[in-house]
């Protein structure tokens, strides 16, 4: 097996990188292009003692990281912050061959704010401070001591962005990283240790393994010398390394799925109501935050489909390189069917298609709008994470909300009004980690990122990932010439 692969004119080598070493594994898994199912080559498929290595690595490099001052872990993740944005045209095209998501968003929005995840948290470090208190004349002071080695593990849908949402905290933090990317894109988080490496991360502070999750995982999460677990994903393997981590009671963050509502009330802006309803379809629908049932009021219900379906007739689905397309493929042939599966049993049990409803040659799917389904139908209710929406309509605040929150997941919700008034009621009354007001994915990494319900444990972002990366510790220290005895 050759070390390296070329995509797109830019190579990535296929091994695991650990302990500042490229490490080859026995066996290898094929990586396609979800573009034009080409296969791509040949990835390290490690397993326990991959992830053994890795542990160890990130664990011997643990107490020379934690101890390096906190401005020279800033400056460190600066230059890893320089490095993305130098071979932002790489990282782009690289992972637009791996994952199918636009190659036009990849360049002008993705992987900027990669590179802005690390700047951000090598900020946030140098900030991260906590007013001390008195309690009868003691000093109280919390500070944010490096955990240890944490597994992140990470899914496919934005790869290398929600990676390093991970990565650039808990390095930040102190902490050193065993990254396991997604099995359907590994690459881009290959050409991150590269360029780690490269602005001057010690040897084992970051390490990158890949393989099936099936395979590696299990050695990973359940290892007693990982500190911290971090995982974006769906909800069985959510409860897959939930267990693992259990019997070390290791801390976990869970970012999950969603079934986010998109609440159109009468009074809103319609054209605005449709465009966001429209944007649901970026990157193939294959978004956790996603609002993916359209809720609308009754009266508008009919225009709004109309308007709705003019729009979405427009939109282009093709080839993610090309500047044009709105729409690219799904991630794999696996994806694929699970997104027919769901929408053909939804045909068959009497909903709809307003638009769509059939796959495309390779791996596209046409954008669906179904209607005519039942609040406890399965369409309704799981998470497709494909360019799939229902509409339902509704009658008055109180339906709209009974409907909004009637799912097991919590993650985000938009709500399209004219009336701030109502606006501020019924955000009051979604469960969701994050609630737009006519905008969507309006992001901020001060703000906390996370669901709930089954749609996550714990918040990411700003102090909140420090909180998480961290062990938080409470110094007292009494005044000069404290008797403890009187007082
Ligand atoms: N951001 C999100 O909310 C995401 C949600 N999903 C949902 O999950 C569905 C299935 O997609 P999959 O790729 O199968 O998601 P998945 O949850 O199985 O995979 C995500 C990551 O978990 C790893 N993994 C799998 N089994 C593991 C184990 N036992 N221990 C440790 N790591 C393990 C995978 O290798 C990958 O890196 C999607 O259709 C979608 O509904 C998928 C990806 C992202
Ligand atoms: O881009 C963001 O701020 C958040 C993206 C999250 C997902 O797309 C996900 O986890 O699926």
């Amino acid at each position: 097996m050759s070390d390296n692969i070329t995509v797109a004119g830019v190579s990535v080598d296929t091994r695991h990188w650990i302990g500042g070493e490229r490490v080859a594994s026995a066996g290898t898994f094929t990586d396609h292009s979800p573009i034009d199912g080409r296969a791509l080559g040949e990835i390290a498929r490690g397993g326990p003692d991959e992830a053994e290595a890795a542990v160890v690595a990130a664990r011997d490099a643990f107490p020379g990281w934690a101890a390096t001052p906190r401005a020279d872990r800033a400056r460190i993740l600066h230059a890893v912050a320089d490095g993305v944005e130098k071979r932002i045209e790489e990282l782009a095209i690289v992972e637009t061959t791996d994952n199918g998501a636009l190659l036009r968003s990849h360049r002008r929005g993705v992987m900027p704010r990669v590179a802005h995840n690390f700047r951000f948290f090598a900020d946030w470090l140098l900030r991260l401070d906590h007013e001390d208190f008195e309690t009868r004349g003691h000093t109280n002071h919390v500070g944010w001591d490096p955990a240890g080695p944490c597994v992140l593990i990470t899914p496919w849908n934005a790869p290398l962005m929600l990676a390093t949402w991970k990565v650039a905290p808990a390095l930040a933090a102190g902490n050193t990283v065993v990254l396991k990317p997604a099995e359907w894109s590994p690459l881009t988080a290959s050409l991150l240790a590269d360029i780690a490496a490269e602005a001057g991360l010690p040897a084992g502070v970051l390490n990158v393994v890949q393989g099936y999750g099936s395979e590696i995982g299990d050695a990973l999460t359940s290892h007693p010398d990982v500190r911290r677990i971090s995982f974006t994903g769906s909800v069985p393997t959510a409860r897959r390394i939930a267990g693992s981590a259990a019997a070390n009671l290791t801390p976990l963050s869970l970012e999950l799925g969603g079934k986010s509502p998109l609440l159109v009330f009468a009074d809103a802006d319609l054209d605005l109501a449709v465009d966001l309803a429209v944007e649901q379809y970026d990157n193939a629908g294959q978004v956790c935050l996603a609002a993916t049932r359209l809720l609308v009021e009754e009266p508008v219900a009919e225009e709004f489909t109309r308007r709705f379906t003019e729009k979405a007739a427009a939109l282009r689905q093709g080839d993610p390189r090309d500047e044009g397309t709105d729409i690219g493929p799904t991630i794999h042939p696996r994806q694929l069917d699970k997104i027919d599966g769901f929408v053909q049993r939804a045909l068959a049990a009497g909903a709809r298609a307003v638009i769509g409803g059939h796959r495309k040659d390779g791996q596209y799917y046409a954008p669906t709008l179904l209607t005519d389904v039942a609040q406890d139908s399965e369409i309704v209710q799981e998470e497709v994470f494909g360019p799939v929406l229902t509409l339902q309509t509704f009658d008055g605040e109180d339906e709209a909300v009974r409907l909004a929150n009637d799912t097991r997941f919590g993650l985000a919700a938009t709500v399209a009004t004219g009336d701030r008034e109502r606006a501020e009621r019924v955000t009051a009354r979604l469960v969701a980690g994050t609630v737009w007001v006519n905008c969507f994915f309006v992001r901020d990494l001060r703000a906390p990122f996370g669901g709930s319900r089954q749609s996550g444990v714990g918040r990411e972002g700003g102090t909140w990932s420090f909180d998480f990366y961290c062990d938080l510790k409470n110094t007292v220290t009494a005044p000069e010439g404290w008797d403890q005895d009187h007082g």
